[in-house]
């Protein structure tokens, strides 16, 4: 939180964190209209590049190591327990995943005066194998399900898991990777940190099903894919670009 209100010069400076370039991100530079700005930031953190960030924020640095720590070792053992019923190799996820290779997200959304006119969060689907996510008691993350939306609880004392964009590729489509948004509050700042269990960027995702669904990609393949199609459609096109 302290990091968050920080003066905004200061949070968009490359030193601030110590992280690559574009760590902390904000609103949607790609928007052209109110309805494709988030109103929120972030600081987006790749576990490889913990060790080199700033000491000034050694206290930060440490939450995160622990809180990763643990939210690592919970997201193997459901990747490994949901990957049982899809004839994926139950060693896959040790094997691709290492402690680093995972990203964490920490999102603030500020009260929003035209809250029904923005997303905190424009509705996307993430580009991991599985997503788990701590929000405050504020609420305001909605799931798509069955083409409606619905509302998360708030519950401090429990953790969200997303299926992300990976696993339904490794798993020919039988685990969806979920469509979600967050919308805006008016009066109040809500938190969220959201861990993206991911793999290296060499890793080859191949779908395990027949028929097989999705051509197999390498995980940088997917991410530099996903890069190019924000920047010339301004938004992400997905695993729709691999389908056989
Ligand atoms: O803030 C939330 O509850 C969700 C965050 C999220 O979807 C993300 O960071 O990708
Ligand atoms: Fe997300």
């Amino acid at each position: 939180m302290k990091a968050f209100h920080q003066p905004f010069e200061k949070k968009r400076e490359d030193i601030f964190l110590n992280l690559s370039a574009k760590s902390y991100r904000w609103g949607n530079p790609m928007a052209n209209s109110m309805r494709q700005l988030s109103w929120s930031e972030a600081f987006h953190i790749p576990l490889t590049e913990i060790s080199t960030m700033n000491s000034q924020h050694r206290n930060l640095r440490s939450t995160i190591e622990a809180f990763a720590t643990r939210v690592s070792r919970l997201a193997e053992s459901l990747a490994e327990i949901l990957a049982q019923k899809s004839g994926i190799k139950s060693s896959y996820f040790q094997e691709n995943c290492l402690p680093n290779t995972s990203y964490l997200r920490l999102n603030r959304y500020p009260p929003c005066p035209f809250s029904s006119k923005v997303f905190g969060l424009l509705p996307h689907s993430d580009s991991s194998f599985l997503t788990i996510v701590y929000q405050d008691r504020v609420g305001g993350l909605q799931l798509m399900r069955d083409g409606k939306w619905f509302g998360v609880k708030p519950n401090p004392n429990a953790l969200i898991v997303n299926i992300g964009d990976l696993f339904q590729a490794l798993s020919n489509g039988v685990y969806k990777s979920i469509k979600h948004r967050v919308v805006a509050a008016e009066k109040v700042e809500r938190f969220s940190v959201a861990y993206f269990y991911c793999p290296s960027n060499n890793a080859v995702i191949q779908s395990c099903g027949t028929p097989v669904l999705y051509r197999k990609f390498s995980f940088r393949e997917y991410k530099e894919q996903n890069d190019k199609d924000v920047k010339e459609t301004g938004d992400k096109v997905g695993l729709s670009r691999f389908l056989l």
